[in-house]
């Protein structure tokens, strides 16, 4: 038996399954409204046939989070994450990482390169010793699997399209070969590097495109490659031809780039090195047209592409392979599958109104910050923050592509820095973004689709570390509830048969999953009267506060 069919085989199954009240029923056509089951928590109290997690029973018998900001201290599970008081030091290279675990690599295409072993194996193809001494700073003794197939492959010179499954690398399988195979910096003229950019990696997100950047200054430490991350003042720089020829790498979200290629900024005739990140979300329909514009645009004859993402539906493998010159495709694990790591569960929580008192419960309880919550809109997450704040949840932070780009930029230090306990946010933190120590993650609202899901969890159970991720459901999520339960079910956890029996969602339904409309506020039953809304507002401009005056203090430091 494989290593990996016998981890799923030691997985316990989702704690849902207990559920002996919730029924097929549920979710059919003619549910009417007079027949819909209890709520999930009435007046804070949980019914007996809906506890799926015992959280009534064993009320006042656990230990309680201290969840109070003036002690600092964060909640804790006993017996578990004796490590997990994060500091700024866990971001230190000096990190004792754990061993990548080892996956099941499958292949498709002509000569694929061995894998290899080590990084000391990359002596062979010529890789520069500081890489490999950069390598070894950052810590990472072996390569993961995604990385012992993808690095050859890249180094080769090949075309490539890699699946891996969320947290195992796929960002250094993809640099280390750019880096080795650009040589020298296009400025020390040692190389026939052309005029222009060279390198260029494409993602979804600015958040994604700066963590992107900062692991490609740590790998190149002690080279003057010139990298850039492609931003309004950075583009405006490089709409200078003598500057930009100095540039050998840009990492850019595809809307500024084609912005600059439209107002003649930018050129990308020298580019020989093109990745697309998060691939399948590069080739949807909202990335679409200005890809094929940066791809027509990278006109250089020896160029090689690569596209690498967690997920990659069949449409959009499609698309990429038609991209590809004589491409290999390497999957590592199980295709659109989360590793077992995460342990996923599903919690039944009736509808809208019953999520907050669900989630002020589950905070009642012993849980492990730093937690990351997935809600559907910006309005709703800066919402459900106000309410946690309210709530005297303690160091709950918020981010959102409807917050300015400083604001952004503070709340993603401060979850770096571990200051945020909980983070509320949307689907621009479902991707690629990698915080190390996010222990859980919570789907208030149901995921967009089958991507968005294995996405949005994959922020936990990261470098073989463990996590969890609950998502709420609630009757209208039913009709999508079974192709959420089929990614659990193919991770190794097991599902309640009545979920299982649900009709399966047609290609139609599927892609109304996204478009469930919510409410604008997550707790629509509360009364602002005067009182409260003058309490409401000197709690949220208090917490402002007290966060700007521990950024002034840091500056001053
Ligand atoms: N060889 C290695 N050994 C140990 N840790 C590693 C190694 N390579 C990468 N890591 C760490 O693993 C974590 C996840 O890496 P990365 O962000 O590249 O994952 P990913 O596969 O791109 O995930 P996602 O699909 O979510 O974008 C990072 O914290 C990184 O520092």
């Amino acid at each position: 038996m494989s290593n990996e069919a016998f981890q799923l085989l030691l997985r316990g199954g989702v704690s849902f399954d207990k559920s002996k009240t919730a029924n097929v029923a549920l979710f059919q056509k003619n549910t009417s409204k007079s027949q819909s089951t209890p709520k999930a928590i009435v007046n804070g109290e949980i019914p007996q046939e809906l506890d799926f997690f015992k959280y009534a029973q064993s009320h006042g018998k656990r230990k309680q989070p201290d969840a109070n900001p003036k002690t600092n201290k964060r909640p804790r599970v006993e017996g578990r994450d004796s490590d997990s008081d994060r500091s700024e030091d866990d971001e230190d290279d000096g990190e004792d990482l754990p061993a990548p675990v080892r996956h099941r690599i499958a292949t498709k295409g002509t000569n694929v390169p061995e894998p290899i072993a080590s990084f000391s194996e990359l002596q062979s193809y010529s890789l520069p010793s500081h890489i490999l001494s950069n390598i070894s700073k950052m810590n990472y003794k072996t390569p993961t699997s995604v990385q012992s197939q993808c690095i050859p492959i890249l180094l080769k010179h090949r075309d490539l399209v890699a699946i891996s499954p969320t947290g195992t690398g796929k960002t250094m399988a993809y640099l280390l070969p750019i880096f080795s195979q650009l040589s020298a910096p296009i400025s020390s003229a040692s190389v026939d590097a052309g005029e222009g950019v060279r390198a260029l990696i494409i993602v979804p997100t600015r958040e994604l495109a700066d963590q992107i950047f900062n692991e490609c200054l740590k790998l190149a430490q002690g080279r003057k490659w010139k990298i850039v991350l492609f931003s309004k003042a950075t583009a405006n720089a490089l709409s200078n031809k003598s500057a930009r020829d100095k540039v050998d790498i840009i990492i850019s979200t595809p809307l500024r780039l084609v912005a600059a290629l439209q107002e003649g900024n930018i050129t990308l005739t020298n580019v020989r090195h093109l990745v697309l990140d998060e691939a399948d979300r590069m080739l949807d329909a909202e990335f679409m047209s200005q890809i094929e514009e940066i791809v027509a645009s990278c006109s250089h004859t020896d160029i090689q592409k690569a596209l690498f993402s967690a997920t990659l539906p069949s449409s959009a493998e499609k698309m990429a392979m038609d991209m590809l010159n004589d491409p290999i495709r390497v999957v590592v694990g199980l295709k659109d599958t989360p590793l077992p790591l995460i342990k996923q569960s599903l919690t039944y929580v009736a509808d809208d109104s019953s999520k907050l008192p669900s989630l002020l419960q589950y905070f009642a309880q012993p849980y492990n910050p730093p937690v990351l919550i997935f809600t559907s809109t910006q309005a709703r997450s800066t919402s459900l923050t106000e309410e946690l704040i309210l709530n005297k949840i303690a160091n709950v932070d918020c981010l959102h592509a409807g917050m300015t780009k400083k604001e952004r930029e503070d709340s993603l230090n401060r979850m770096r820095r571990g200051e945020s306990w909980i983070m509320v946010t949307t689907e621009i933190m479902g991707r690629g973004m990698d915080f190390k120590g996010v222990r859980e993650v919570i789907n208030y609202d149901f995921p967009t689709s089958v991507q968005s899901y294995i996405h949005r969890i994959g922020r936990t159970g990261r470098a073989g570390q463990e996590g969890k991720a609950v998502t709420f459901f609630t009757d209208e999520d039913g009709p999508y509830l079974k192709s959420i339960a089929n990614v659990i079910l193919q991770s190794g956890f097991t599902v309640p048969d009545w979920i299982l029996k649900l009709p399966k969602p047609s290609k139609m339904k599927r892609r109304q999953m996204g478009k469930i409309k919510r409410p604008d506020v997550v707790n629509f039953a509360r009364k602002i009267g005067r009182a409260d809304a003058i309490k409401k507002r000197e709690m949220v401009q208090g917490s402002k506060r007290r966060k700007a005056k521990e950024q002034h203090q840091e500056t001053k430091e």
